[in-house]
């Protein structure tokens, strides 16, 4: 008898998903899923199939989806051994529709009848960049328009996000009404749209006895889609999103609920960015902050942003600064140095004070140990980031994508990568 794992087909590069054109039904880009775990398990295989091939096509505009899924072999049920339903366990995740037709048959349909598309909301933002036209529209939940396409892109959360979970599209109104949903789309000159991203955001009423109505923003899903990924989007939108919630007067704070690492960097620098470029951070000097003659509170408060996260950036934007005046002295000199003293102390201060229940555990000697460790890594991080930033990469050009290729694989050579840890 053949081994079983001869059945068993890797379900991240079985499943291929692709982009078409929505008036040739034309091929456009494809590409794999990151995790495949929440729907076949954790060890992303599928059983059953010789030269598996599940194929999940999406239209370009109204990512109306088709599943085909075609083999070479499929294993014979021996007793309770039998091949996975790949249709059956997909039709949790993807609406009806997706089951119709084969691959051919969807393009077909595409090329022949074609209906010109409008994404649901309100348009919220309009940009142009290396020639084409990106549109941010902002919709919300109780909008049946935006409900039947995010019954459609809902499975990109959990093939794209680690731990990403579907939000609940028939929710009661008021519930519906919370969310805030914007998408991220290429218009071409033909007014022809394609999806290149979305993100979600749930508004918690904050309760005050005086305002009526206030909320705290917390963003809870991003994605840009892999071909996309890379060229400045993901960057362009949270910007889009932020600006949209600083303006709002009923928006009192903006969070992001539990982000990923690439998407916490992109946060970390386009927040230093904002507040460096908008004037925030004038004056702050890291002899204002230790004599308190910085207000940081208040900056923060019309900052709109958590706590943590405008510390993070503070202490990024004063080691910005630590670096341009003496970043190269020894490392001997810096540890003696008043100003880096300074920096250290500020840091520490604040981790402490965050994670003081955590530390109050520990005996004296430990507590010193673990704050310096913890320090070198909060230093490490930044340091990373703010070469992002000298590198001019948080937002760059095609000639940027070519240089920075070139560093890479000199980078890679000589010293890999960092290796990151939670962010404190
Ligand atoms: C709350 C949450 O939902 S957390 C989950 C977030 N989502 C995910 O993790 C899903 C999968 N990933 C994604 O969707 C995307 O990769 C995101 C959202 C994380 C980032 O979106 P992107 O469009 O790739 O971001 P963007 O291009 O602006 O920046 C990413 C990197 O590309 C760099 N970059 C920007 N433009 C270019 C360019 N033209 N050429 C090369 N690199 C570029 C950026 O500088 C940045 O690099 P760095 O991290 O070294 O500084």
């Amino acid at each position: 008898m053949e081994p079983i794992d001869e059945w068993s087909v890797d379900a991240n590069e079985a499943l291929t998903l692709s982009l078409h054109s929505p008036s040739s039904g034309e091929e456009l880009s494809t590409f794999h899923p990151k995790f495949t775990y929440p729907i076949f398990g954790e060890s992303e295989t599928i059983f059953g199939y010789r030269n598996l091939n599940v194929r999940l096509a999406f239209a370009a505009d109204n990512m109306s989806p088709c599943l085909d899924v075609s083999w070479d072999k499929k294993k014979k049920p021996v007793g309770e051994v039998v091949a996975e339903d790949v249709e059956a366990i997909l039709q949790e995740y993807l609406p009806e529709e997706a089951f119709k037709s084969d691959l051919k048959s969807f393009q077909n349909t595409l090329a022949n009848f074609y209906v010109s598309f409008t994404p649901p909301g309100s348009l919220l933002n309009t940009s142009t960049h290396l020639d084409t036209t990106y549109e941010i529209w902002h919709a919300n939940l109780s909008d049946p328009h935006c409900q039947d396409l995010l019954s459609r892109i809902q499975i990109l959360i959990l093939l794209f996000i680690e731990g990403g979970t579907f939000i609940t599209l028939d929710d009661d109104e008021w519930s519906q009404k919370r969310w805030d949903i914007f998408f991220l789309y290429a218009k071409s000159p033909s007014n022809e749209y394609s999806f290149i991203g979305y993100s979600t955001v749930y508004r918690y009423y904050y309760f005050s006895p005086s305002v009526e109505n206030l909320a705290r923003a917390r963003l809870s899903q991003f994605l840009i889609l892999p071909p996309y990924q890379r060229q400045g989007h993901g960057s362009r939108f949270y910007d889009a999103l932020i600006a949209h919630y600083l303006e709002d007067p009923a928006t009192l704070e903006i969070t992001v609920e539990d982000p990923s690492e690439s998407f916490a960097d992109l946060r970390d620098l386009r927040d230093l960015n904002r507040l460096q470029t908008g004037g925030a951070f004038k004056g702050l000097t890291l002899t204002a902050v230790s004599k308190k003659d910085f207000p940081l509170e208040a900056v923060r408060k019309a900052a709109k942003m958590p706590e943590r996260q405008f510390a993070r950036c503070v202490e990024m934007a004063l080691l910005q600064d630590l670096q341009e005046k003496d970043g190269k002295k020894s490392d001997e000199r810096k540890r003696k140095d008043r100003n880096w003293k300074m920096f250290r102390l500020v840091v520490k201060g604040r981790i402490y004070k965050q994670n003081r229940d955590t530390l109050a555990q520990l005996d004296r000697l430990e507590r010193i140990d673990k704050l310096e460790e913890t320090y070198f890594h909060v230093e490490d991080e930044y340091k990373r980031l703010l070469e992002s930033v000298k590198n001019g990469r948080a937002i760059e050009d095609k000639e940027g994508i070519e240089k920075r290729a070139n560093e890479e694989e000199e980078e890679e050579i000589d010293m890999g990568r960092p290796k990151k840890k939670a962010r404190v």
